[in-house]
């Protein structure tokens, strides 16, 4: 898992998803992230392993420790919770991680969708550099609707525009169904996440087409050039910019976050989570539909499923999560030996 160098292909080695939580745990605090603060990080990042989401799994070990390490990142901050109105709680991350921040108002902020039907929580000076889906899931689970956005590092040439300007700005949702795991998507905003592009730049592999831009802002197949001075394109042109632009104005003009071009981390070598903000609304859908909602969804699938549809968003994430359940989760042996190796010091 080193940052730097190509991975070359070793043996596969397996690890149960509660070993991987505690060995990641471990990782954190020995790398200056409070327990509390490791708890959730480890928890994020190995069920993001576990479910196959590779991007924002073990892979974004070495950036989250090169940004601690750097001083960038606060991994000892206590989120401060303000009860701002009936339906809003603001929490000031402390220039911490997003999630904790999250876990930290959670129970006021179901508390308030319960009541008033909907709810919204608003994350400013927090660093947020892993998949959105394990942000929204869990409400679904008991019942509630959420969306969240969040916005990241300037990477994105908005369609039109000459340079980069807008983040990767992932959008996740997810409801509840009445049979079956609860809908959920998550998304990037661009073409392709930025850690995918990292991915492939580090296996040799090309991109498909329509992703991104060299430094001469000419398209590019090569994951280096965009990488090297290049940029990514927004998804589906002219619509994933406007989807983009509006994940902006929430997650940073809306809480009182960062745009993403609003930090500069150069002073911080090795820093690599955007220090940004972020959004969830949070909705109990038996306010206006009754007990009907998950029914109504269900039915929804069924047709989508009548209509020739094979795969929903979150199917694979599923099916990978039910295997590892089986089978342990398959992690490079190498990458393992290098968890271990940082857990002890
Ligand atoms: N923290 C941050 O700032 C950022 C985080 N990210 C994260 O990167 C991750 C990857 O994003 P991205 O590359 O856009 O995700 P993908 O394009 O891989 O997937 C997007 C969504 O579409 C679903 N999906 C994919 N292919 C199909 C298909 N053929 N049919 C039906 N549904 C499909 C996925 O479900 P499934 O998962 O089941 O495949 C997922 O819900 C996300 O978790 C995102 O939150 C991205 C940008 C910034
Ligand atoms: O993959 C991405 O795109 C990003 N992930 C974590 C935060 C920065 C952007």
């Amino acid at each position: 898992m080193s940052a730097q160098s190509p991975t070359v292909a070793t043996a596969c080695a397996s690890i149960r998803f509660a070993e991987l939580v505690e060995l990641l745990q471990q990782v954190f605090v020995r790398h200056g992230t409070s327990p509390q603060v490791a708890a959730i990080l480890a928890h994020n990042c190995a069920s993001a392993e576990r479910d196959g989401a590779h991007s924002h799994g073990i892979f974004r070990i070495p950036g989250y420790l090169s940004t601690l390490a750097s001083g960038w990142v606060n991994g000892n901050a206590v989120p401060n919770v303000t009860d701002v109105a009936s339906g809003c709680v603001r929490v000031d991350a402390g220039n911490g991680f997003a999630q904790p921040a999250l876990a930290a108002a959670r129970p006021l902020l179901v508390e308030k969708a319960r009541s008033a039907g909907i709810a919204l929580l608003a994350i400013h000076n927090s660093h947020h550099f892993a998949a959105l889906w394990p942000d929204v899931e869990p409400f679904a689970e008991e019942g509630l609707v959420a969306l969240s956005v969040v916005n990241s590092m300037t990477c994105v040439v908005p369609h039109g525009a000459d340079r980069p300007l807008f983040g990767t700005n992932p959008i996740a949702f997810a409801a509840p169904r009445a049979d079956g795991a609860p809908i959920v998507f998550d998304l990037a905003t661009s073409a392709i996440a930025h850690g995918d592009v990292q991915i492939a730049a580090r296996k040799g592999e090309r991109l498909p087409a329509g992703m991104g831009v060299d430094s001469l802002g000419q398209p590019t197949q090569d994951p280096k050039a965009i990488l090297e001075g290049g940029a990514l394109l927004p998804f589906g042109g002219h619509k994933g910019s406007a989807l983009s632009m509006m994940v902006e104005l929430l997650a940073a003009a809306l809480t009182g976050g960062n745009f993403s071009f609003e930090f500069d981390w150069t002073d911080h070598p090795g820093a690599r989570t955007p220090w940004t903000g972020q959004l969830l609304i949070v909705i109990d859908p038996s306010k206006t539909a009754g007990q009907s909602f998950a029914q109504r969804s269900q039915e929804l699938v069924r047709q989508m499923h009548a209509a020739g549809l094979r795969r929903l968003p979150g199917d694979r994430r599923h099916r990978t999560r039910a295997k590892s359940q089986e089978t342990g989760i398959e992690l490079d042996a190498q990458a393992l030996r290098e968890l271990r190796a940082l857990a002890a010091g």
